[in-house]
C-alpha cells in the first residue's frame, strides 16, 4: 500500500536517502532499523510528505504521493507520531486530541471513546495541559492524537524514547492490538532490539541513506545486528 521505488532525497546539496526501494503491505508491521543519523527519520518524512523527494516515486494506495502534501496524509489514511512527540504543551489533553478533529478526514466532532480505552490515563487527564504531563503520558497522548482519525497505517518515530517500562509495554500491547483486531499497518522506527522484535514482523536495516537488508523479522541474525546495529 505505500511503495518507494529508487527514492532520492536531499537536504540542500547533501543527498541523504539513495536508491531506496520499499513495499510496505496492508496489515503489515515493519520496523525500519539503523543506526543514528543512517536516514531513518528522513525516510519517515518523506513518506509523510513533509520532505521532497529529489528521484523516484512514491506511491499510497497507488496513487501518486509525491508531490501531495503533509496536509493530505490523513485523507488518505496515514496517522504520525513524530520523534519528540510534538504535543502543544499550553493546550489541555483534550485539546491536543481535538487538534485532529479539524481534519477533513473527521466527520464526527467528538473523540472516539476507543482512543480513552486504550489510554485510560488520557481520559484522567483530559483537562491537565499537555507540558505538565510525565513524559510517558505525552507519548500515549501523541499515539492517541493520530488514533482519533481512525487511520489505516500508523507511523511512529522511536516512541519509546525516555519512556519508563511499563509504559514501553502497554505501547508495544496497544499496537499489536490495533494491528491484530482493526488489521491497522504499523511502521515503526525503533532502535531498541526487543521492541523491534517484539513488534515487527518484518525488518529493514538502513545505514547511510541506503537499505542495506530486510526480510521477516526471524531473518534478523545477530550477525546483521552487529553489522548495523551495534555500537
Ligand atoms: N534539516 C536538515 N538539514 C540538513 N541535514 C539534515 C536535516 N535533518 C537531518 N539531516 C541529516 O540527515 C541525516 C539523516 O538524519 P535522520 O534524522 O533521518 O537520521 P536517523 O536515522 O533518524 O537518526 P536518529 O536515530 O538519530 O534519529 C543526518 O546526517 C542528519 O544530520
Amino acid at each position: 500500500m505505500i511503495e518507494l521505488k529508487s527514492v532520492d532525497q536531499r537536504y540542500g546539496g547533501t543527498q541523504i536517502l539513495w536508491d531506496l526501494n520499499l513495499n510496505i503491505k496492508k496489515g503489515s508491521r515493519t520496523c525500519i532499523m539503523g543506526r543514528n543519523g543512517v536516514g531513518k527519520t528522513t525516510l519517515l518524512k518523506v513518506i509523510m510528505g513533509m520532505l521532497p523527494i529529489s528521484g523516484g516515486s512514491l506511491t499510497i494506495n497507488n496513487k501518486d504521493a509525491a508531490k501531495a502534501s503533509v496536509e493530505a496524509r490523513p485523507e488518505m489514511g496515514i496517522g504520525y507520531v513524530p520523534q519528540g512527540r510534538h504535543i502543544f504543551p499550553q493546550l489541555t489533553v483534550e485539546e491536543n486530541l481535538k487538534v485532529s478533529l479539524n481534519c477533513k478526514r473527521q466527520t464526527s466532532k467528538t473523540i472516539p471513546e476507543h482512543v480513552y480505552e486504550l489510554f485510560p490515563v488520557l481520559k484522567e487527564m483530559l483537562h491537565r495541559r499537555g507540558g505538565d504531563l510525565s513524559g510517558g503520558q505525552q507519548q500515549q497522548l501523541a499515539i492517541g492524537r493520530a488514533l482519533v482519525l481512525n487511520p489505516e497505517v500508523l507511523i511512529l518515530d522511536e516512541p519509546n524514547e525516555g519512556i519508563q517500562p511499563n509504559i514501553v509495554q502497554l505501547i508495544r500491547d496497544v499496537l499489536l492490538k490495533l494491528n491484530k483486531e482493526q488489521g491497522m499497518t504499523i511502521i515503526l522506527v525503533e532502535q531498541k532490539l526487543p521492541f523491534a522484535r517484539a513488534i515487527g514482523e518484518e525488518f529493514i536495516l538502513m545505514e547511510k541513506g541506503h537499505v542495506m537488508s530486510s526480510g521477516p523479522m526471524a531473518q534478523l541474525t545477530d550477525e546483521l545486528v552487529g553489522q548495523y546495529l551495534a555500537v
